[in-house]
C-alpha cells in the first residue's frame, strides 16, 4: 500500500495574528490545504490520503473538504500531534490500527502549506521510496549557507555545492521509519525539524528527489503574498 499523509497539525504561529491556523487561510479562491489535498487526489497510487490536523479543527477540516472537494472515501482526517514528527506518527498509528502495517507499505508525507508541489515530485517520491526506504525532496542552496551555533559568530561555512534546502514530500518505508523513530531519545526528537533525519541518524540511505524553487512552505505573511503571486503569474507548473 502507498499512503499520503498531509501534515496540517500545526497552528501557524509565525503567520502572526490570524484567526485560524495558516493552512486554512485562503489562497486565491480556496484554503491552502485544499490546494494541497487536490494535488494528491490526482494520484490513483494512494490507497488513502491522511490529513492530520489539530484536534479542535477536525470537524472544520471535514466541512471544507466536503465543500471544496466533495465526499471522498480516500481522504481520512486524523488528529495531529504536539510536533511535526508526532503528527506523522499519529497518522501511522491510524494505519496500524485500521489496516495493519506490512513490509510493502510506504508513506509520502507532505507539509499542507506547500500547495505548489508538482506531479513529477510526487511521482518521483513514490518511485524512489520503493527502492531506498527514505526520500527527501530538496533544492540546491542558492545562497551560501552560514552556520552559527550562538547566533553571534560564524562556526562554519559549508561548501555551497554540497548544500541543499529541504522541502517536502519526505517519503518512507513505514516499518523502517517507525523502528528508527521509536529508538530515538526524547532529546533527539526535540531538535528535529524534519523526518528524514530520523532515518539518517540511524544509518539509512536517504535518496534525494529534486524539488522546485516554487515549492515554497507558506510560513509568514510574506510567503502568503509570494504564494498569491505564484498563482497570479502561473509560475508553478510541471
Ligand atoms: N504539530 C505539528 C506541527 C506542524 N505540523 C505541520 O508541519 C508543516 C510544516 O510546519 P510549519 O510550517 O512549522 O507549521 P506550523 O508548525 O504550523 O508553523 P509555526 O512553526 O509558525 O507555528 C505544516 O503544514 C504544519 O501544519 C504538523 O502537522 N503537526
Ligand atoms: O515545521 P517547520 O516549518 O519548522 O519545518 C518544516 C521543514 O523542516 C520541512 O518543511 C522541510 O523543510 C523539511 O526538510
Amino acid at each position: 500500500m502507498i499512503y499520503a499523509e498531509i501534515l496540517a497539525g500545526g497552528i501557524g504561529k509565525r503567520m502572526g495574528n490570524v484567526n485560524m491556523p495558516k493552512q486554512y487561510l485562503l489562497l486565491n479562491d480556496k484554503p491552502i490545504i485544499i490546494h494541497t489535498i487536490e494535488k494528491f487526489l490526482l494520484f490513483p497510487d494512494f490507497n488513502k490520503i491522511l490529513v492530520v490536523v489539530p484536534k479542535d479543527w477536525i470537524t472544520y477540516t471535514k466541512d471544507i473538504i466536503n465543500k471544496h472537494i466533495g465526499a471522498s472515501e480516500k481522504i481520512v482526517v486524523v488528529e495531529g500531534g504536539s510536533d511535526r514528527n508526532e503528527s506523522i506518527m499519529n497518522g501511522i498509528k491510524y494505519i496500524e490500527q485500521t489496516f495493519g502495517v506490512f513490509e510493502d507499505d510506504y508513506i509520502v508525507t507532505h507539509d499542507s502549506v506547500r500547495p505548489f508541489l508538482t506531479h513529477r515530485i510526487i511521482k518521483e517520491n513514490i518511485e524512489a521510496v520503493q527502492q531506498y526506504k527514505a526520500v527527501d525532496t530538496v533544492i540546491e542552496a542558492i545562497d551560501t549557507i552560514i552556520e552559527s551555533e550562538n547566533g553571534e559568530l560564524i562556526s562554519n561555512i559549508p561548501r555551497r555545492d554540497y548544500m541543499y534546502q529541504g522541502q517536502t514530500p519526505q517519503s518512507f518505508h513505514i516499518n523502517t521509519l517507525v523502528k528508527h523513530y521509536r529508538s530515538l531519545s526524547e532529546e533527539e526528537k526535540t531538535v528535529l525539524t524534519d523526518a528524514c533525519k530520523i532515518t539518517l541518524l540511524l544509518g539509512e540511505d536517504v535518496k534525494i528527489v529534486k524539488g522546485e524553487l516554487f515549492n515554497i512552505k507558506i510560513t509568514t505573511p510574506y510567503d502568503l503574498k509570494v504564494a498569491n503571486a505564484i498563482i497570479r503569474e502561473s509560475i508553478a507548473n510541471d
